[in-house]
């Protein structure tokens, strides 16, 4: 048996499906999820993505190869120098201060989601973190996909929040999905079926926590 990326989502279908089909990314594409929910959801993604830097320097710690080093500078530097500054324009349409975002309390999904892939990157070994950070990369890619061929989606000016589904279908995000599944696919081709099985582990928990982070924005739990 010859794994791959795709594998591992059909190793846990009902929780992938719940992550891509969440009624928080429903709403977000027909326009009728609240406005509060989405500021509380920006808010802790902001948080989010500070810790996601720090599991790609983890990545660039753990690479054995200079392909590998490279790789891990590229999802760092995506995450500083262009995502977390298009968050922040973007919390400010949504009146959110950078002022206000430096001195937020952590929610608890995100510290559990967050620290969970740190955590899972320092026990194990590269395989085990890119694979940790995989619902994240591959996801919203997916999700905006999905959005697309959704007809209750709405696109354009009468969605608020048509900016974050173009965010997250732009070529730069879906060609650092792409890298990443190819990343994947490559090392997966030589695991044994144990490994496999210990890695669906880790691939279902990630899934499972991106579900959770999506619940605390609808509920705005804290
Ligand atoms: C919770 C979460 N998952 C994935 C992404 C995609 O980068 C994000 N910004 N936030």
């Amino acid at each position: 048996m010859v794994y791959q990326f795709e594998d591992l989502k059909k190793a846990c279908p009902e929780e992938w499906r719940d992550y891509i089909e969440h009624s928080f990314v429903t709403q977000l594409g027909d326009a009728t999820l609240a406005a509060n929910a989405f500021q509380h959801y920006l808010k802790q993604d902001y948080l989010f993505l500070i810790q996601f830097a720090r599991a790609f320097a983890l990545a660039a710690y753990k690479s054995p190869t200079l392909a590998d080093l490279r790789q891990a500078k590229d999802g760092m530097q995506a995450i500083l120098d262009t995502e977390l500054g298009l968050h922040i324009d973007f919390c400010k349409d949504w009146g959110i201060s950078e002022d206000e975002l430096a001195n937020l309390p952590e929610a608890r999904a995100t510290l559990a989601y967050t620290r969970y892939v740190l955590d899972t990157g320092n026990r194990g070994d590269l395989l085990d973190l890119h694979v940790a950070l995989s619902p994240c990369m591959v996801g919203y890619g997916e999700i905006a996909n999905w959005l697309n061929h959704r007809s209750e989606t709405i696109r354009g000016e009468s969605n608020p929040y048509d900016a974050w589904i173009a965010m997250y279908e732009s070529d730069e995000f879906q060609e650092a999905m792409h890298a990443e599944i190819r990343w994947l696919d490559d090392r997966l081709a030589e695991v044994s079926p144990s490994r496999f099985e210990q890695l669906t582990r880790i691939f279902r928990d990630a899934t499972r926590l991106e579900i959770d982070f999506w619940e605390m924005g609808l509920t705005l739990s804290d």
